[in-house]
């Protein structure tokens, strides 16, 4: 098999890998001994599938890896894929892993006399700015969005601005930083993705992938 025919599966590094790492070997891929040692700086990995190699990447980047088709498969937050909102991606299975939500947030002084209802400008920290300027656009709000790559819980308190949209689970995050939520924009979970290209010309293939990660979200989990 050439290097040209191998299926290239993106997955993100991070909080999300170990939670899919289990479902990629339930549907049947072992990546090789360098993938799990923590000292390897291998960014590209063979698997026991001499067709399908795994590449680690920023869980930002997944999109544009599968977008460009330098990826065929890929694993990404529905956070990220609202934020880039590529056309060449299809995202056919939630896999049901890494839930949170997206939301607006504010001081909870602030909440307390705040009326949503009444803005016709914010100004708003966040690591979405794209989805944040089309959430407020529906209704009529024109977002001034201060791109941030993380911590973004800080900004209010610093003084950068007075509401973030940031993804909440737990919600301790908030607490800490003295933040309430004031909106909920979306449920967020990870998908499995593919590159609409990909998917035409190479269907049985691809196909074959989402079908064994789809019985994999739908049968339950052997305890060993
Ligand atoms: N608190 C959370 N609970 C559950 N899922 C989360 C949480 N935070 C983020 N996620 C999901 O995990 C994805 C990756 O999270 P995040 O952007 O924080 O990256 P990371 O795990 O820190 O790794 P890296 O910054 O290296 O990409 C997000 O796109 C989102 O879908
Ligand atoms: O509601 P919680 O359970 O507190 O989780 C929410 C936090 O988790 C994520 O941050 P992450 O830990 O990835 O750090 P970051 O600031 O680098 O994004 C997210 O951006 C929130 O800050």
């Amino acid at each position: 098999m050439s290097a040209n025919d191998v299926l290239v599966l993106a997955l993100p590094k991070g909080r999300i890998l170990k939670e899919v790492m289990p479902m990629v070997r339930r549907a049947g891929i072992e990546p090789e001994p360098a993938f799990d040692d923590p000292d390897d700086r291998q960014l590209r990995f063979k698997t026991n599938r001499p067709g399908i190699d795994i590449i680690r990447v920023r869980s930002f980047d997944v999109g544009a890896f599968v977008a460009f088709g330098a990826a065929h498969l890929g694993v990404a937050g529905s956070d990220v894929l609202m934020e880039f909102d590529y056309p060449e991606i299809y995202a056919p299975l939630d896999l049901k892993i890494g839930h949170c939500r997206l939301m607006v947030a504010e001081p909870e002084e602030l909440s307390a006399t705040d009326d949503p209802s009444r803005w016709s400008h914010v100004r708003v920290a966040t690591k979405y700015p794209q989805l944040t300027r089309r959430h407020f656009a529906a209704r009529g709000v024109q977002a001034e969005c201060i791109a941030l790559h993380g911590a973004v819980e800080l900004a209010p308190r610093i003084g950068l601005c007075r509401r973030i949209v940031d993804l909440v689970q737990t919600g301790s995050t908030l607490k800490a930083n003295g933040l309430v939520e004031i909106e909920h924009i979306a449920d967020i979970s990870s998908r499995l993705i593919v590159n609409r290209a990909a998917l035409k010309t190479r269907p049985d293939e691809v196909q074959g992938w989402v079908d064994r990660f789809r019985a994999v979200t739908e049968a339950p989990a052997t305890r060993h």
